[in-house]
């Protein structure tokens, strides 16, 4: 299933309310499953408010925190205390303030090489997974929750990269695309998700999410699939009217 065949497409008036419809469909999502449930959480900006409205007491309180374990689908390459990690981002805007179990929250490692900090992430998930290899009809995580930049890039994976096209390694490291080196999980495994979600919002975007929805091979965020359902959140900014939502 590409994302030209999402499956479903929601359009909120702008993006608080955006923010808080995303909140209120992970909670539902939680609260309707059993047994662990896995996250894999975007960076930049745009999930920021979602990650605060999760732990606004009256919403956290609604979530079983202790069955929930968080992942990323990509990382920069930057100590944890970086202003531009995203790990740090969702610290200070939802892990901090919620009685998520430490045990429960898996950031990219970012010591040591960025080769190996992806084979260690690598192993983190295939240990999380128990298997070697992606089963789709058995997908790694409940939600993996994807942004999408100006160029069309989702999770580190940049317009022509070579990374696009790994089939094999479940995390690869991306070096020399930005200034700092990112972490990304590949296709195979951003589409190993019983929801794949993009939430994307700003008239910016408006001209990316229309190739994207198209299928446009050249803009990354077209080119993932998934292995559950699509979704698509947006806000009416980044639809530009010419989007209708299907639900
Ligand atoms: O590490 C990152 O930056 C993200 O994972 C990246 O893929 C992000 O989702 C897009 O760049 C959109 O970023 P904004 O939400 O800031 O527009």
């Amino acid at each position: 299933m590409s994302a030209a065949s999402a499956a479903v497409t929601s359009v909120l008036p702008d993006r608080e309310t955006l923010a808080t419809h995303v909140a209120e469909w992970l909670v539902d999502e939680i609260a309707r499953s059993t047994g662990p449930f896995s996250i894999a959480l975007s960076g930049g900006s745009t999930p920021r408010p979602l990650f605060e409205r999760l732990a606004e007491p009256a919403r956290a309180a609604r979530i079983d925190w202790s069955r929930v374990h968080l992942f990323w689908g990509d990382e920069r390459f930057v100590p944890h205390d970086h202003p531009d990690s995203n790990y740090l981002m969702a610290r200070r805007a939802m892990i901090d303030h919620v009685p998520i179990p430490p045990g429960n929250v898996h950031p990219v490692p970012t010591h040591g090489s960025p080769e190996e900090a992806a084979r260690d992430y690598a192993r983190t998930l295939r240990d999380f997974y128990q298997g070697e290899r992606i089963n789709p009809t058995a997908p790694l995580f409940n939600v993996n929750l994807l942004g999408m930049g100006g160029d069309g890039h989702t999770a580190s994976l940049f317009p022509g990269s070579l990374a696009l096209s790994e089939r094999d390694d479940w995390v690869v490291a991306v070096i020399g695309e930005k200034p700092e080196p990112r972490i990304t999980l590949t296709l195979p495994v951003l589409a190993s998700a019983a929801s794949v979600v993009f939430m994307v919002e700003g008239a910016s975007k408006q001209e990316p999410l229309a190739r994207a929805r198209a299928g446009d091979p050249s803009v990354p965020a077209g080119l993932v699939w998934s292995d559950g359902q699509l979704i698509w959140f947006l806000d009416e900014a980044v639809a530009g009217g010419k989007i209708d939502p299907t639900d």
